[in-house]
């Protein structure tokens, strides 16, 4: 029997009269990485806010372990494990590291609005703060302001608070954007620590990246999936490669 985590069935979206989604199917394997690729306006985006329910299908359905949460919404299957980084975990700039982690774990024990009521939960959200922040290599800077981290730790305290969610499904939407060489090199290797016992959807514009990381990838184009499977097969993929860089099947055999 095949483990699918999360699978997409004929998902579709459109906006007005323009199909941005078409009969999307995707097969999401636990415990793997699974990258979303394509060009520009292919329905990345898209298909990652239907996954993570920022935006409602226009048809077709979507499951988490075999069960429906086409009508759930962002909050409600984040409290069934399937959580996405970067929007869902905003990090406050002026509070520490440590501070930022604790808040999502407090978020988590439902206990933000009572947390000056016992200093013992407080250590103890403290411990696992401090366990959260070393699984990212964020450990020495526990003390720093978040505004004061370089960009990658950022990224990674990011990561960090969406941990204390302890998500069984983890999305996330172009972790690598806008970042130099070592910040990348840094944050890749970041997604594969985290990816241990659990499994990520991610989408992401850096092929080095999906290359390195990935052991799916699903190729978008134009809103319907052009192509899926490891990046040695869809990289060769004439039509892959049309898509990407305009060459024709028949000039790639060539
Ligand atoms: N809210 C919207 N209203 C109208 N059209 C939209 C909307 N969101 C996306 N689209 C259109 O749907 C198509 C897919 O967009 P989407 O952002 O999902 O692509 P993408 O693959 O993420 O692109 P990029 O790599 O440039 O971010 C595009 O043609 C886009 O213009």
């Amino acid at each position: 029997m095949s483990d699918f985590i999360l699978e997409a069935r004929q998902l579709g979206k459109s906006f007005g009269g323009f199909r941005a989604v078409n009969n999307v199917n995707l097969n999401v394997e636990r415990g793997t990485i699974h990258a979303l690729i394509g060009p520009n306006g292919a329905g990345k985006t898209t298909v990652f806010n239907l996954l993570t329910k920022f935006l409602t299908p226009s048809s077709g359905q979507i499951l988490f372990n075999g069960e429906d949460i086409t009508d759930l919404n962002p909050v409600e299957i984040a409290n069934r494990g399937v959580v996405r980084s970067f929007q869902i975990s905003a990090v406050f700039p002026h509070l520490t590291a440590l501070e930022n982690v604790r808040l999502a774990l407090q978020k988590r024990l439902g206990v933000s609005y009572h947390f000056w009521r016992s200093k013992s939960l407080l250590s103890e959200l403290d411990d696992e703060a401090i366990e959260r922040l070393d699984q990212v290599g964020l450990k020495r800077f526990a003390h720093l302001r978040a505004v004061e981290l370089p960009y990658g730790r950022k990224r990674a305290l990011e990561i960090a608070t969406t941990l204390g969610l302890e998500p069984e499904l983890m999305l996330l939407d172009e972790p690598t954007q806008g970042m130099g060489t070592e910040d990348v090199g840094q944050v890749a290797e970041l997604i594969r620590n985290v990816s241990v016992g659990r499994t990520i959807v991610m989408v992401e514009h850096n092929l080095g990246v999906v290359a390195d990381l990935a052991d799916t990838i699903t190729v978008l184009n134009r809103g319907e999936i052009l192509a899926e499977g490891p990046y040695d097969v869809v990289s060769k993929d004439p039509a892959v490669m049309e898509a990407y860089m305009g060459i024709k099947a028949d000039e790639v055999e060539a």
